[in-house]
């Protein structure tokens, strides 16, 4: 199957500064894929240049096999929601699904307006006057009703209280589920990836610091104690995130792929949540060292 996002060596420069540094993926269809990192980690210039708003510096980037955005058959296959999920505040609702009908050749006029109807938006609404929970279902409609084979959302559900956002992140698992589309969506909110997400990729300092599918880096990620001084030397296959360590002991969290130090005196797996925190801790640590 053609690998939804496929990049080598992928850079983007403002200037002289990167926004997104020799970034190598290879992410399969069919997949919930979590974008995460801090702020200005380069997670919008990967989105940007995923649905083709944005060329890149260096290296290549294929979306669905193809160049993004390279002609108007390679456009109706991606549904991008930009951050803060624009709309056309002057239209109503209604108006937007008879644009996105003229604008699509793929448009599923049945889908949007049952979908509209489900969240209860009111057809002649302006969606200047939505909330901005509201505005994100029109967003993701409009988006889901081209029909295409990947739909990217850069922070959809930052805008939305926490209700609001289970009940879209919801949908868009139905949707997923009910249209057979990979999704990409970049996120803060941790405990909401681990919900949704099947594949995860972890942006800092504008490279990737991790990138897997969930239920590998939850069954490869452990955190380790010993005592101190035990743990300095990790056998081949094991990969320091992040060490903490008190007068007396020391606790790591690794990746293993293979067996685990012998002088461990305690093993867990972490959580997704915790996991994540530990690369971002590891990278903010070393940003500032
Ligand atoms: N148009 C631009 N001109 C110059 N620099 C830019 C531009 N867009 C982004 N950058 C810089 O590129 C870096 C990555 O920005 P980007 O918006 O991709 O990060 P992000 O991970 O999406 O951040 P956030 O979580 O805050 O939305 C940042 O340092 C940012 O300041």
């Amino acid at each position: 199957m053609t690998p939804v996002l496929q990049t080598e060596g992928l850079t983007k420069r403002y200037g002289q500064r990167p926004a997104l540094s020799d970034v190598t993926l290879d992410i399969p269809a069919g997949r919930i894929v979590g974008l995460v990192g801090p702020n200005g980690a380069g997670k919008s210039t990967l989105l940007n240049l995923a649905s083709g708003l944005l060329t890149p510096s260096a290296g290549t980037i294929r979306v669905l096999g193809a160049r993004p955005a390279g002609d108007a058959a390679q456009l109706a296959r991606v549904g991008f929601v930009a951050q803060d999920t624009p709309v056309y505040a002057g239209l109503t609702v209604a108006d937007h699904l008879r644009l996105g009908e003229r604008l699509n050749p793929r448009w599923d006029g049945a889908l949007a307006r049952r979908r509209i109807e489900q969240v209860g938006l009111d057809p002649a609404q302006k969606a200047g006057r939505l909330s901005g929970g509201q505005r994100a279902q029109l967003a993701l409609t409009v988006a889901a009703a081209k029909r295409p084979e990947l739909l990217i959302f850069d922070e959809p559900v930052a805008a939305l209280d926490p209700l609001a956002r289970r009940a879209f992140l919801q949908n868009l698992m139905e949707f997923v589920a009910e249209l057979e589309v990979s999704v990409v969506l970049s996120s803060h909110l941790l405990s909401d990836l681990e919900r949704v997400c099947d594949h995860l990729v972890v942006l800092a300092s504008s490279r990737v610091q991790v990138d897997g599918e969930v239920e590998d880096l939850l069954k490869t990620h452990y955190r380790l104690v010993g005592a101190r001084g035990d743990l300095d030397e990790l056998p081949a296959g094991v990969e320091l995130v992040h060490a903490e360590h008190t007068e007396r002991q020391s606790t790591l969290v690794v990746r293993a792929d293979g067996p685990l130090p012998g002088a461990v005196k305690h093993a867990d797996h972490l959580d997704l949540e915790d996991m994540i925190l530990a690369y971002l801790t590891r990278d903010a640590l070393g940003a500032h060292r």
